[in-house]
């Protein structure tokens, strides 16, 4: 009995230091940011009601608030009780993602961490790093040669759904949607989702999931598990998870058991390379083979966390390009006329020297990956004291968010921001440029791991595009309204005409 209530007391006593010690902690943050130039906020909800509504005002109060503190380079804001900084200056966004030392994610990347688990993009630390070295070579260049056949194949299959829409208004996303959600599929696990039975179960939960995770950042309350926990969404994430897992548990296992037949020659990694068709699940597999630290639970984590920062982020990615290119004319000859100097008039498929070849048109993709960065804001959870250029210091503990977006139009980075001019990417008008003024992959150690893999199937599909057809626009791009989710979209839908040459 006197035991008993001695741990009891000792167990109440270490909750209550602990709780003192966390609220100490976020005293002393809150001080500090409170320094921060940035608006008014509630009690309690802090600026959380400035950043309800629509995706569409969403995306505007950000740009509102960003453009207040644009000279400043940062401001904070307070997301419910969660404490942040967001900043848009180059130098800043080094410091903050320049070395190893901040690369935990911050508080908003805890709503993926039920689907992704402890993939690369949530994770942190050394479990970070032996995962990161481990899948970098899994995207070795001789694993995206074998992936260029997939590219190529979804590509032409892409066309043919254009060919039933020529000469009328298109809506472009869902139909480009398509082609990457089908190339990612089958690159990352070897299936084609369209062969699935459920395929659209699938399609539809990723949608699905994408949704709560960015109404959880945005109805910042809901960041927090005691409080998500009573809501209803809990219980729908809770059954579309299930169905997300059930999948990639299903394709993992079908694709092991075909994987024991190649593994069984000794050279596993020759047998690998002959092998028809390799998908990343392959390379994890191997990896697991060789005795490197994953398990069937760490695969899962790995193909989940490809499927989902692998479709929408080159979805949104492709379709602004062609929108861009249908609104400058110019431009999308100009292409054409590359396309022509590489292919000639042969309609084969482009080789991974013929992509390389298409400077012109990587230029034209890097402008638009400026104009509308497929992921506008990234953050981090700041590990040290981070002193800012303008002489304010980021608080150990907080979340820091970077405006990518924003820093892409920032006049004195870029001139005449809004004008779309791939030549700003030609090496001489690179060369005074700040390293972190450009960064729609990311940058530093935690950049996007992908980055090659996702150039190489843009190119793919454009050259198949312009190949065929001129774009011409149904709105002008500055009738665009921006929105958001967990990517950059458009208010409206991505029209535009598909005219044969
Ligand atoms: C145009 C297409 C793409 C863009 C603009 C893009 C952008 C980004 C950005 C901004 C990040 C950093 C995210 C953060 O810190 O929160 C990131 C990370 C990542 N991306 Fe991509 N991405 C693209 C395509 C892809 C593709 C095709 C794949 C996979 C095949 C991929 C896999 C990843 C992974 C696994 C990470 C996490 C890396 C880490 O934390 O170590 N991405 N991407």
């Amino acid at each position: 009995m006197f035991l008993s209530s001695l741990i009891g007391v000792f167990v109440f006593g270490w909750i209550l230091y602990r709780l003192t010690v966390q609220l100490l902690n976020w005293f002393s943050i809150a001080r500090k940011i409170s320094k921060f130039p940035g608006r008014k906020g509630y009690p309690i909800l802090g600026n959380t009601l400035e950043f309800l509504g629509n995706p569409e005002e969403i995306f505007n109060a950000v740009r509102e608030n960003v453009r207040e503190y644009f000279s400043i380079g940062t401001f904070r804001a307070w997301l419910f009780v969660f404490p942040t900084i967001w900043v848009h200056d180059p130098e800043d966004i080094e410091k903050l993602m320049g070395g190893v030392a901040n690369n935990e994610k911050s508080i908003l990347y805890n709503t993926m961490r039920p689907w992704l688990g402890n993939g690369l993009l949530t994770s942190s630390g050394q479990h970070w790093h032996s995962r990161r070295k481990m899948l970098t070579s899994t995207f070795h260049f001789s694993i995206l040669q074998q992936f260029l056949n997939i590219f190529n194949r979804e590509s032409r299959h892409m066309v043919e759904i254009i060919e039933n829409h020529l000469n009328e208004e298109t809506n472009i996303l869902p139909i480009v949607s398509n082609f990457t959600l089908e190339s990612i599929c089958e690159t990352s696990m070897g299936v084609r989702l369209s062969s699935m039975k459920d395929a659209d179960e699938y399609r539809n939960s990723i949608h699905d999931m994408g949704y709560i995770v960015f109404d959880r950042i945005t109805r910042s309350w809901k960041l927090a598990e005691y409080i998500f926990f009573f809501t209803r969404d809990y219980w729908r994430q809770k059954r579309i998870i299930d169905i997300l897992h059930n999948f990639s548990n299903k394709v993992i296992e079908k694709r092991k058991l075909q994987s024991e037949r190649y593994f069984e020659n000794e050279n596993t990694n020759t047998t690998i390379a002959k092998r028809k068709q390799v998908a990343l699940l392959d390379m994890l597999l191997l990896a697991q083979k060789q005795g490197e630290d994953i398990d069937d639970n760490g695969i899962r984590e790995e193909v989940d966390t490809f499927m989902f920062e692998g479709h929408d982020t080159t979805a949104v990615c492709i379709s602004f390009t062609l929108l861009l290119l249908a609104n400058n004319q110019k431009c999308q000859e100009n292409i054409y006329e590359e396309i022509l100097s590489v292919f000639g008039e042969d309609d084969r498929q482009p080789t991974n020297n013929d992509l390389q070849e298409l400077k012109y048109m990587e230029r034209c993709i890097k402008e638009s990956l400026r104009l509308y960065p497929s992921v506008p804001l990234i953050s981090r959870k700041v590990s040290e004291d981070i002193p800012t250029k303008n002489g304010y210091v980021i608080p150990k503990g907080c979340s820091a968010i970077i405006c990518i977006y924003d820093m892409h139009r920032k006049p004195d980075l870029y001139p005449e921001p809004l004008k779309f001019d791939p030549d700003r990417f030609l090496q001489e008008n690179c060369l005074d440029r700040h390293p972190y003024a450009y960064i729609p992959f990311s940058a530093g150690p935690r950049n996007c791991i992908g980055q090659k893999f996702a150039m190489m199937e843009v190119k793919c599909v454009l050259t198949e595009i312009f190949r065929r057809y001129v774009i011409q626009p149904v709105d002008k791009i500055e009738d665009i309204s921006c929105s958001i989710d967990m990517v950059i979209r458009t208010k409206n839908p991505m029209r535009m005409k598909f005219i044969r040459r």
